[in-house]
């Protein structure tokens, strides 16, 4: 498959400061690309280099040519903060937005595509928020773009509003689109993305598949249980048992062996007050990798709204006795 973007050792300075330090990738044409980083990690840093629309060192590759060169109709941009002119129903806006290219869509297919039929003749300042960033992602879609490029599409938007917008992504992609998305929330890139890089401090510190990421720098599943008891009768029964103050964590308990752990306990006598099981997912593997939690990396109020629906947050369910 052809890389529709291509980075290899790009750097970004601003004055002294190194937004992105000495970054390589490769996007395949057709996937989905999440970049996920902290606040100030790089990743809108690393959007203008690739999209040419800052000054960098190193070599980029959009579409097989400098970003500099590309035709901008192929190209669609989600600046983080972009706002459209607030006093035009979104059929305006898109058409506002058409008219800035020689050939475009017809308006009215795009309404469709980002499921706005009904607001269609609403003012976009009366839309709710997400269906504000859906109409934002709309305008980028004008130009029926081959890579669209969508900079933290979901922050600051409501539960609903994700998911929706997540759908609509999903649908871009499987229409051939290639979607370069940064985020600073670890489940919808799980959820979204074919290849996931994590940025940390301008450096890429991992690059994979989300499930070969959390495989590899993960850690295991596991069953942690809240009790006194002693680990010896779990590990003559076959579980792998670290004791500590008031807890038993059985290791590589995956979802298939749950009931079997809890039988073992229940089997071995053992009176516990509750049990949680957790699963790793990107948060472990950035933990992992940089001894920093990453919602401690001042993520915003809005990237940590998430729900229990993705992958990513079923990592950990608790059971009381
Ligand atoms: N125009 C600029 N001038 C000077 N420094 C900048 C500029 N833009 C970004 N920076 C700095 O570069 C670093 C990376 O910022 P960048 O916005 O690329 O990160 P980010 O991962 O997109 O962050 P966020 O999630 O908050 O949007 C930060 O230290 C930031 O302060």
């Amino acid at each position: 498959m052809d890389a529709a973007v291509v980075a290899e050792n790009v750097t970004k300075r601003y004055g002294d400061t190194v937004a992105v330090d000495d970054v390589s990738v490769s996007v395949p044409a057709g996937t989905v690309f999440g970049l996920i980083g902290p606040n100030g990690a790089g990743k809108t840093s690393l959007v203008r280099c690739l999209t040419g629309t800052t000054a960098y060192d190193g070599d980029v590759s959009l579409l097989g040519s400098a970003p500099e060169q590309v035709e901008r109709a192929r190209i669609g941009l989600l600046p983080q903060s972009f706002s459209p002119p607030e006093r035009l129903t979104v059929r305006e806006l898109f058409g506002y937005y058409a008219n800035l290219y020689d050939e475009a869509r017809e308006v009215d297919s795009v309404v469709s595509e980002v499921g706005l039929e009904d607001a269609a003749d609403t003012w976009y300042e009366e839309l709710s928020g997400g269906q504000q960033r859906r109409a934002c992602v709309g305008i980028t879609l004008v130009n029926d773009p081959d890579v669209l490029f969508l900079d933290e599409p979901t922050t600051g938007i409501d539960p609903t509003g994700r998911r929706d917008l997540w759908t609509l992504i999903e649908q871009l992609a499987a229409e051939g689109t290639t979607v370069f998305l940064t985020s600073h929330s670890m489940d919808e890139v799980e959820r979204l993305a074919d290849q996931v890089a994590m940025l940390a401090d301008g450096r890429m510190i991992a690059e994979g598949t989300p499930s070969a990421l959390v495989a590899e720098h993960g850690g295991d599943s596991r069953l942690v249980v809240r009790t006194e008891a002693n680990a010896d009768p779990l590990a003559d029964a076959g579980f792998r048992v670290e004791a500590s103050a008031g807890r038993l964590t059985l290791h590589g308990v995956d979802a298939t062996r749950i009931d079997d752990a809890v039988d073992a306990l229940a089997a071995a006598g053992i009176d516990y007050e509750s049990f949680t099981w957790t699963q790793p997912t990107l948060e472990d593997v950035y933990l992992e990798l940089t001894g920093r939690s990453f919602r401690g990396e001042g993520v915003t109020a809005a990237a940590t709204e998430q729900e229990s629906t993705a992958p990513g947050d079923a990592g950990t369910a608790e059971v009381e006795r």
